[in-house]
């Protein structure tokens, strides 16, 4: 008698597809793998397609290298113009795009978004790499909070400044979110796109960069680090960091894995836009 045909996937199988994907395994390997095992060759092909999203197939290990554009941002000079306020540029890495400035908000603004989140700030979580959920940060112990976009005036007004300077619309930013971090918290080394099969093109599709503030002075630690670009970002009131992973080609660059290492003294309040390829409220 022919032996019968699994039909269903069981919960484990999933995440062993996922992990098995992310570890370079082409698809097709892992179809034939589970026809071996006895699973309905139809079943088996539909859940690997649902997974990489009928696209052309891109496995890490032969993934096409980044190809570097220049953001809008690298173009404008040393000493930046917005309609407010003029901003400072300190540095400039290229490849990852990394770019360190200062002077984008003042003391007082520091202080009224430090004010206006307090009150709302709740534990963190982190996307998870291989099933793009929300979790539970074991990596992430800092507080958080987002506004809604455009939430108020004062709102607007520094993702207007955001937006003239990256020259991304306002509409491709997520809401700001606040982050607070006391002694020994932090958030350890991780990448800001999301996993290819969470991208949601209805949404603005993937993030391409980050627009990172920094609200106070940590006394010691905190600093933001890219340590495949050795590079670290101490944190100074009002300055502001924007790195930039994605291309007009849908691919993002690993060399952005970046972390904030724990705070020693003091505490560490930080605002960070992430900025998606198109508009994530279009109807
Ligand atoms: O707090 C930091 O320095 C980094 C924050 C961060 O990586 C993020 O919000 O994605
Ligand atoms: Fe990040």
């Amino acid at each position: 008698m022919e032996k019968e045909k699994i039909n269903q996937i069981p919960v484990g199988l999933m995440d062993w597809i996922i992990k098995t994907l992310n570890s370079g395994v082409h698809p097709e390997a892992i179809v034939d793998a589970m026809i071996r095992e006895g699973y309905d060759a139809r079943l088996s092909y539909t859940t690997l397609f649902r997974i990489v999203g009928n696209k052309p197939i891109e496995t890490p290990g032969v993934q096409a290298p980044y190809e570097y554009e220049q953001p809008a941002i690298a173009k404008k000079g040393s000493k930046i113009p917005t309609s407010d306020r003029e901003i400072k540029v300190l540095s400039i890495v290229e490849q990852p795009f990394i770019m360190h400035m200062d002077n984008f908000l003042s003391y007082e603004e520091c202080d009224e978004l430090i004010e206006l989140s307090k009150d709302r700030l709740k534990p963190s979580t982190v996307i998870d790499h291989k099933t793009g959920e929300e979790k539970a940060a074991t990596g992430r112990t800092s507080k958080g909070m987002s506004f809604i976009i455009g939430e108020n005036q004062f709102i607007k007004k520094i993702e207007n400044r955001i937006a003239e300077l990256t020259e991304f619309p306002q509409e491709n930013g997520e809401g700001l979110q606040v982050l607070n971090y006391g002694i020994g918290e932090e958030y350890k080394s991780h990448f800001d796109y999301f996993p290819s099969n969470k991208v949601d093109p209805a949404k603005g599709g993937q993030r391409v960069g980050t627009f990172l503030i920094y609200l106070n002075e940590v006394e010691s630690g905190g600093e933001t680090v890219f340590p495949k670009a050795g590079v670290s970002i101490v944190p100074k009131k009002g300055s502001a960091v924007y790195f930039q992973y994605g291309n007009s080609k849908g691919q993002v660059d690993r060399m952005s894995l970046h972390s904030s290492i724990p705070v020693a003294e003091g505490e560490k309040w930080v605002a960070t836009k992430w900025i998606r390829h198109g508009n994530i409220y279009q109807q």
